[in-house]
């Protein structure tokens, strides 16, 4: 008998149609030993934001075909164990969008009328009609930080109650903001300007603690913070302080560092100016129907021998064809990572150039997995083969596919991705060794050789003595150990490339002294 397990509250037409092909168990509130021990007898998993999928958990599963997450963020699934191990993850991209959009309003709305401190004085008897006196959205600027489909929901909605929007994405074209009328800036400047700030970005390294007491300094001392998106991503003991300190007037929280919040928490201290919900973003009853339906069907589907729409990890391709091209899809995402990186997010053209073997092989893999790199920074875990060119076409990417199966450059063939975009481009050409190993083989018509590693730095800069002394030292005087270092030219004492594999990040002060050496045109730090 097949049998699914539902371990999180889910709507009953998810349950509906998981009845039509399995055994339905509904077991909510599992500790995780207790998950452990009987996952072991389950084919499928459907879950929401409460289960903690492990990899001991997976590793326990010995049936598990599918684990389906009714919402968006798979955060609490450990996708690489599951990958692993051959299970499906499978989630709803889009089915709570709107569910989210509105509630970072509803929290917009609130703070600015203080509507739970009102209605919590009413209760208590009072009639208090000074201590409420708020604040009007209209020709209020809201900043949004994340153009994609919850900050574009909010953005459109803000515009027609008459607010003027800003935002900050680095990831999305100035064509696109222009259509939606809304004006890109930096960070900064919209946490400067900004009346309220709302922010629909992933949790990523990038974006943890992305919200610090610096930039909560930066603010207005009238301005109001809204994050409904992912905990962690602001520092929440820097936030309950501002608040307290009057150096901003307030924030509406949905989304914590770790969740359920502690009762400790110093956000449950603030008295005032703080509207906290319990992770309630996608809790409406349309949101839940359609996540419910939308990740039931894929597994049901799946169950059935059927592929699934919304795939966060395998795609729709054979195992047998993914062992095969395993470390061409490997340099073809870690070339896209890597041009991505150069390129400064803004890429509105993504050209792939499948050299000599690599023109032999099937190329739409190869395409969706550079585009996976490409999207990795922007997206976080959000990103896959399934999606990643639906979202390179949602974000006006432009994707050409070149075969030249005459070129012979290396024996198994060369991989070359090539951006343009706002800021210009770049472009990265990498092979696949005998032994396996990837290699960067040309960055931006300089030939180099050099193996990825996590961290790395590339210059462009004059060719002439000194130059390559002076960076060293300077990484010397920062502690950051070079592992390897290498240079590109054409000709001497013209423009050249410098690749760097350093064991460690590069700090953002030294980035901008890095800036500053005389001959060096442009530093980016990539990390792989
Ligand atoms: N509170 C809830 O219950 C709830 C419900 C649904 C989604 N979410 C969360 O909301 C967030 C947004 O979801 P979405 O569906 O709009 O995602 P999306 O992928 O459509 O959009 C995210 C946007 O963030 C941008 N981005 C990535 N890194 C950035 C950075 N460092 N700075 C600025 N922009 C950056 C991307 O370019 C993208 O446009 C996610 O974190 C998601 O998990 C929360
Ligand atoms: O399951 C939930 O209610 C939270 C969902 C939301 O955070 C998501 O990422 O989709």
């Amino acid at each position: 008998m097949t049998k699914v397990l539902v371990s999180d509250p889910i709507d009953q037409a998810g349950i509906d149609i998981l009845g039509q092909v399995a055994q339905v168990d509904q077991r909510t509130g599992l500790s995780a030993e207790e998950l452990k021990s009987i996952i072991g007898d389950y084919d499928a998993l459907m879950i929401r934001s409460g289960t903690q999928v492990t990899a001991d958990v997976i590793a326990a599963a010995d049936r598990l075909r599918i684990i389906g997450r009714a919402g968006v963020g798979v955060d609490n699934v450990d996708v690489p164990a599951a990958t692993q191990r051959g299970v499906l993850v499978v989630n709803s991209p889009e089915g709570n969008t709107i569910a989210a959009a509105e509630h970072a309003l509803a929290l917009l709305l609130s703070l600015s009328r203080h509507v739970p401190q009102a209605h919590g004085s009413m209760r208590a008897g009072a009639w208090d009609r000074k201590k409420y006196v708020g604040n009007e959205l209209y020709k209020k600027v809201l900043g949004v930080v994340g153009l994609g489909k919850i900050g574009s929901h909010v953005a459109r909605v803000a515009k027609a109650m008459g607010m003027e929007v800003i935002a900050f994405d680095p990831f999305i074209s100035a064509d696109r903001a222009q259509q939606m009328q809304v004006r890109l800036t930096t960070l900064e400047d919209l946490f400067r300007q900004a009346d309220y700030i709302t922010l629909h970005i992933p949790r990523t390294p990038d974006t943890e603690n992305l919200v610090n007491a610096e930039l909560l300094r930066s603010m207005k001392s009238t301005a109001r913070i809204v994050n409904c998106a992912r905990g962690g991503i602001v520092d929440e003991a820097a936030l309950a302080e501002a608040i307290e300190n009057g150096v901003i007037a307030g924030a509406g929280l949905d989304v914590y560092a770790s969740e359920p919040l502690s009762e400790d928490s110093p956000l449950r201290a603030v008295e005032r100016g703080l509207v906290l919900t319990p992770h309630l973003g996608a809790s409406t009853e349309e949101a839940q129907e359609n996540v419910a339906t939308d990740v039931a069907e894929q597994i049901r589907d799946v169950l059935l021998g059927l592929p699934a729409r919304s795939a966060v990890n395998i795609p729709g391709l054979s195992a047998e064809i993914m062992e095969r091209l395993k470390p061409h899809l490997q340099l073809a995402e870690t070339l896209g990572l890597l041009v991505s990186q150069l390129s400064g997010g803004q890429v509105q053209e993504l050209e792939v150039r499948l050299q000599g073997e690599f023109a032999l092989h099937p190329s739409q893999p190869l395409m969706v997995a550079a585009l996976k790199g490409l999207l990795t920074n922007a997206l976080g875990d959000r990103i896959n083969y399934v999606n990643a060119s639906l979202e390179a076409k949602g974000r006006g990417i432009h994707v050409l596919e070149v075969k030249d199966d005459a070129s012979r450059d290396f024996a198994g063939g060369s991989l070359q991705l090539t951006t343009r975009g706002g800021q210009g481009g770049h472009s990265v050409t990498g092979a696949v060794f005998a032994d396996g190993e990837l290699r960067v083989t040309n960055i931006d018509e300089f030939p180099v050789n050099v193996p990825p590693s996590r961290h790395m730095l590339f210059t462009r800069h004059r060719d002439m003595p000194g130059i390559i002394g002076h960076l060293g030292s300077l990484l010397g005087e920062h502690n950051v150990n070079i592992a390897s270092m290498q240079v590109g030219r054409r000709i001497v004492r013209g423009d050249a490339v410098m690749v760097l594999s350093i064991d460690d990040p590069i700090p953002p002060a030294l980035l901008a002294t890095i800036h500053g050496i005389n001959g060096i045109q442009e530093a980016h730090p990539v990390t792989l």
